[in-house]
């Protein structure tokens, strides 16, 4: 497996916010998490980007663990809904910065960064600053600049949390585009159960610091406690 967590533990004073985490993940595949506000999700996500450290536990990835490792040696990217660009940056230069600090030569930060504009539909807004750009095209450049540097492992915090729906179905798209176009692994984070549905190739369910992962989607559908028949009832009585 590429990304392994085993019985990790989190807890702020006598809070235990993180309860024996254990899951793992293939390569390439997209693990989403549904859960209510407060039952430790972002604890879980930064705990795995190395923001926070563990009581116990261990992380492994890509066969190596990485518990103890800082996080900007981890090759782990986290993007959250708001998650802010560079104001003084253009939509180019925002993109291109973290292949910058890689000191990646100029001609090959353009190719890539050409590349990325267009694959996320920006071709012609390259030149904006941020505060020229609307929320959907702040939510792709920040996307590209998580993306353009090829992390292990993106981590996505309820990402189109502030999109309206028209612009969070066309992101959700482009999502699953561009994560088989550049390869990623990807835990996404979202308390709306159709996206959780649409995004993940697996779908876990947070309750009280607790992650179950349904090995199949139809078990995911039919277990009570994840509301999905909830949502099935309420629709069907509408009939
Ligand atoms: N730094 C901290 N110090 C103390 N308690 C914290 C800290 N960070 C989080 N918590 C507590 O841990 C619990 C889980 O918080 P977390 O942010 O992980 O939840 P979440 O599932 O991501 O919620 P949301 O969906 O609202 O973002 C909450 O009770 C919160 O108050």
């Amino acid at each position: 497996m590429f990304l392994e967590v085993q019985h990790i533990i989190k807890s702020f004073g006598a809070e235990k916010v993180v309860k024996d985490l254990s899951f793992s993940l293939k390569a390439k595949q997209t693990l989403s998490i549904l859960g209510k506000s407060g039952c430790g999700k972002t604890t879980m996500l930064k705990t795995i980007g190395g923001l926070l450290s563990p009581d116990s536990g261990k992380i492994l990835l890509d066969g190596e663990d990485i518990t103890e490792t800082r996080p900007e040696k981890r090759n782990i990217v986290y993007l959250y809904q708001e998650d802010l660009l560079f104001p003084h940056l253009n939509a180019y230069e925002n993109i291109a910065f973290g292949l910058r600090l890689k000191k990646i030569p100029e001609g090959l930060i353009k190719e890539k960064v050409g590349h990325m504009l267009h694959s996320l539909e920006l071709e012609g807004q390259a030149e904006k600053m941020p505060n020229q750009l609307s929320g959907g095209q702040r939510q792709r450049v920040s996307f590209g600049r998580a993306i353009s540097t090829n992390p292990s492992l993106l981590l996505l915090d309820e990402p189109f949390g502030s999109l309206d729906t028209g612009t969070r179905q066309r992101m959700q798209e482009l999502f699953k585009k561009l994560t088989a176009e550049y390869d990623i692994t990807s835990l996404f984070v979202t308390h709306d159960l159709k996206e959780a549905v649409l995004m993940g190739d697996q779908i876990g369910f947070m309750q009280n610091g607790l992650l179950t992962v349904y090995s199949d989607k139809k078990d995911f559908i039919q277990d009570p406690q994840t509301g999905v028949q909830n949502e099935i009832e309420f629709w069907g009585g509408l009939r």
